[in-house]
């Protein structure tokens, strides 16, 4: 493998009933800040059937090209069809870097073209940068410079890993929502458009889909929400999450919790915070009876202002807290919720 013949950084930009996910906005972000330093561009892998309408959004969030594969066997996400088309892509197009979001689809994908293109993928990841590998050679050791270095929790979020692919090409993240940033939209940017079809042959491997049902949900995803107030262990029960839906009402907020609050089957796993729940950057976040455990911070540590109330005054959660308040919550709640009444119209 010629390394030097691989350029550029990808982004597979998910879309789902044609309507791109917010992932592929994000992982742009990333990519448009990981391209500078090698000075490189940034290409969006845009897949799907009847997809060209969605080049100017990909443009806009920082895509200098865009790379469609458009076809009707491509018009719902299957396994077989979207992993030949992204992988005939890298093997067309031979790009340095690969980004695909931690999504259903991104986990289902990422791996499996990763193994196809024979390059190795690092999962999860919260950060991404360029640099030096291995970071600290020893004398005699060569070390590879501008490699993309993933970092990962590992260990069950008790350590973080730095991981590099320094002998493969392209070298694959995949990265949960939430995570990355996107840039302020440029209105009007537009992409060089190149459109690739590798051919899709179906066979006895293309899964046919029945039917699709939707999951209609009342609530609102939690890494959409401006306010989050969230609930550990501590709220005691199912119950008791009434008074912090009534703090969440009053200031327009949602209501969250920790994994403890899902294992005991009081919330939704979809309103679960943290490495194995999701990945919240709200305005506010309220921390309400959460330890603080590193599993639970690396989904919410980078909320703008996190407000812990906890019996604790050595809890965790106080570190990563801007404002904390150590008492019951069982009296701290209702008169927080009183008093916001007051103020808030
Ligand atoms: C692989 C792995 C993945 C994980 N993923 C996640 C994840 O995604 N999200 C997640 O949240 N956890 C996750 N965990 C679990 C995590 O390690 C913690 O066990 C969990 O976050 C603890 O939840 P908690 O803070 O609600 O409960 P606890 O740790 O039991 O904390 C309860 C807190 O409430 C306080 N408290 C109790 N009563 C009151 C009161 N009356 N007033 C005020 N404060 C009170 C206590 O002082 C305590 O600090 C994961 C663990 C592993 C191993």
């Amino acid at each position: 493998m010629n390394l030097e013949e691989y350029k550029g950084v990808y982004v597979f930009a998910q879309q789902v009933d044609n309507e791109l996910s917010s992932i592929a906005f994000e992982l742009l972000g990333k990519a448009k800040e990981l391209a500078a330093p090698l000075n490189t561009e940034v290409t969006a892998v845009l897949i799907g059937s009847g997809v060209k309408g969605l080049v100017d959004q990909l443009a806009e969030y920082g895509a200098d090209k865009v790379i469609v594969v458009d076809d009707p066997e491509l018009k719902e996400y299957r396994t077989e069809p979207y992993a030949h088309a992204l992988s005939s892509v890298i093997n067309e197009y031979k790009p340095e870097i690969v980004l695909v979001g931690a999504t259903a689809i991104g986990r289902d994908l990422g791996p499996r073209v990763s193994a196809r293109v024979a390059t190795g993928l690092t999962a999860d990841c919260t950060v991404l940068e360029i640099g030096d590998f291995p970071l600290n050679a020893i004398p005699g050791q060569e070390q590879k410079h501008n490699q993309l270095l993933m970092t990962r929790p590992a260990f069950g979020g008790n350590t973080i890993a730095t991981i590099a692919c320094p002998d493969n090409r392209p070298q694959m993240a995949t990265v949960r929502p939430g995570v990355m940033q996107k840039i302020d939209p440029i209105a009007g940017a537009k992409a060089e458009v190149i459109e690739y079809n590798p051919g899709f042959i179906p066979d006895n491997k293309y899964v046919e889909i029945l039917d699709i049902v939707k999951e209609l949900s009342d609530t609102v995803d939690i890494m959409d929400a401006k306010i989050l107030v969230s609930g550990g262990r501590g709220v005691g029960s199912a119950e008791n999450f009434k008074m912090l839906q009534d703090l969440a009402d009053v200031i327009g907020g949602t209501v969250s919790c920790s994994r403890a609050v899902v294992d005991n089957g009081w919330l939704p796993k979809e309103l679960q915070v943290g490495q194995t729940g999701k990945t919240v950057r709200p305005n506010v976040y309220f921390a309400i009876g959460i330890s603080g455990a590193i599993q639970h911070t690396a989904g919410m540590e980078e909320s703008d202002i996190i407000i812990a109330i906890n019996k604790d005054d050595s809890a965790p959660i106080f570190d990563v807290a801007d404002y904390g308040i150590v008492g019951d919550l069982n009296k701290i709640v209702p008169k927080l919720t009183e008093e916001l009444k007051k103020v808030v119209k």
